[in-house]
């Protein structure tokens, strides 16, 4: 038997005028989600527990079987672990975003939290010259994947509260931006940073080029090291995971999975399906479990763009769950498959919510009848309502693909 993770960052949306009032996943054209969750089990799933932001580090925690009240210390940390950055006792990690800032008149915008998506590239020469510059005992700069970076600090906690850039898309920042500023050694960091990044080389060519400048970086998510068992021994089983983005690779190595890096994997609409695909089908040969993770709808939705967002739904369809799914069949392999989302992010707000997720568990050896129903959020919600069968406890949803209590 193989057990599968599939998951659409971000996917769930609600009802959409300009789709007469269908959802982005009840208008994308998705057969094979539609034909796993007729003959498959339908439900909701809770992956932001209370009191916790809706964050795609919580959520995604949540669908690799881990309870966020018990292990989870922020959003950088897992990113850290993706780097094989390990934490001394007195460090903190935090995540370092590029971002493109207005500063006018004393307010500050959020114009762009990614920077305009910047190349891997771009990225690295900005952080190399970050860290040439800026660090110190104190502080260094680890790169990342496109805008998302890290900065480990020795010492104790600021005590500002940091705030996701992406929950604040041309939104005025000013009141976050001041907690840098007012705290001493962090108005210097961010101000000097600025400073570099406003006449860099990679900076003036973007400007040229039109595309949005790294003017700041913007820091959040941080914590300290997590400390948490590996799903490999907690389950008996061996695994990968698939993703672009280092907040999953670093769930991936604390559960213990072997982390593939696909070439070409981008975290956005343009990333590598067929490799993916690929990736995973061929780690099920030796494997048991992937966890295959697509961060395209959730960008998508933090743009505000439906084409884009229609366009990402379709192609995990078509282009991973599909080929995966067709793969495991020809090969008369049974398989049990959960396809759904971390989170929504919604086109309306650009932002993440926390409602309970719809999710489909297909089983391809087909002893129970399915739900009848295609994959899509309403109705996950009618079914719910008729059945009474969400899980509340996310974490363990795993527990029931893997047939394990
Ligand atoms: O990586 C990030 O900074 C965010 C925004 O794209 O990702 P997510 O929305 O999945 O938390």
């Amino acid at each position: 038997m193989k057990y599968l993770i599939l998951v659409g960052d971000g996917m769930g949306d609600y009802p959409i005028s300009e789709l007469d009032g269908k959802t982005v996943l009840e208008a994308a054209r998705t057969p094979a989600m539609d034909e796993l969750c007729r003959k498959g089990e339908f439900f909701l799933t809770n992956t932001v527990p209370e009191g916790f932001p809706p964050g795609s580090d919580v959520a995604n925690m949540t669908l690799m079987g881990y309870d966020p009240a018990r292990f989870y210390t922020g959003r950088a940390p897992l990113e850290a672990a993706s780097m094989g950055i390990k934490l001394a006792e007195d460090e903190i990690v935090f995540r370092c975003n590029l971002v493109t800032l207005d500063l006018v008149n004393d307010q500050v915008t959020m114009r762009d939290f990614s920077a305009g998506h910047i190349s891997n590239e771009e990225a690295r020469e900005l952080i190399a010259s970050l860290e040439a510059v800026c660090s110190g005992d104190r502080f260094h700069f680890k790169p990342g994947i496109s805008y998302r970076h890290l900065l480990v600090f020795k010492g104790k906690h600021p005590g500002f509260i940091t705030v996701p850039p992406h929950d604040y898309i041309e939104k005025d920042v000013t009141e976050y931006w001041q907690r840098y500023l007012d705290s001493p050694g962090w108005s210097e960091l961010v101000t000097r940073c600025g400073d570099i990044l406003k006449n860099h080389p990679v900076n003036l060519e973007r400007i040229k080029q039109g595309k949005n400048p790294a003017t700041h970086i913007w820091l959040w998510g941080e914590g300290k090291m997590i400390d948490a068992p590996p799903l490999t021994e907690r389950f008996c089983i061996s695994g990968s995971m698939i993703s672009a983005v280092d907040l999953l690779k670093g769930l991936g190595v604390i559960g213990d999975l072997d982390v593939i890096n696909v070439p070409g994997a981008t975290g956005y609409i343009d990333t590598n399906y067929e490799g993916k695909a690929e990736a995973a089908t061929q780690s099920l040969k030796e494997q048991d479990f992937v966890f295959v993770h697509l961060e395209a709808p959730d960008e998508a939705g933090h743009q505000g763009s439906l084409s884009a967002k229609i366009q990402a739904i379709e192609d995990f369809d078509a282009r991973i769950v599909s080929p995966i799914t067709n793969e495991l069949r020809s090969r008369k392999e049974d398989f049990r498959v959960i396809v759904t989302m971390d989170h929504f992010t919604p086109l309306s707000l650009r932002t993440h919510v926390s409602d309970p997720v719809p999710t489909l568990l297909y089983d391809s050896r087909e002893k129970e009848a399915g739900s009848g129903k295609t994959f899509c959020e309403k109705n996950c919600l009618a079914h719910d309502a008729e059945k009474n069968n969400s899980i509340n406890d996310g974490y363990t949803l795993i527990n029931k693909l893997l047939e394990q209590n």
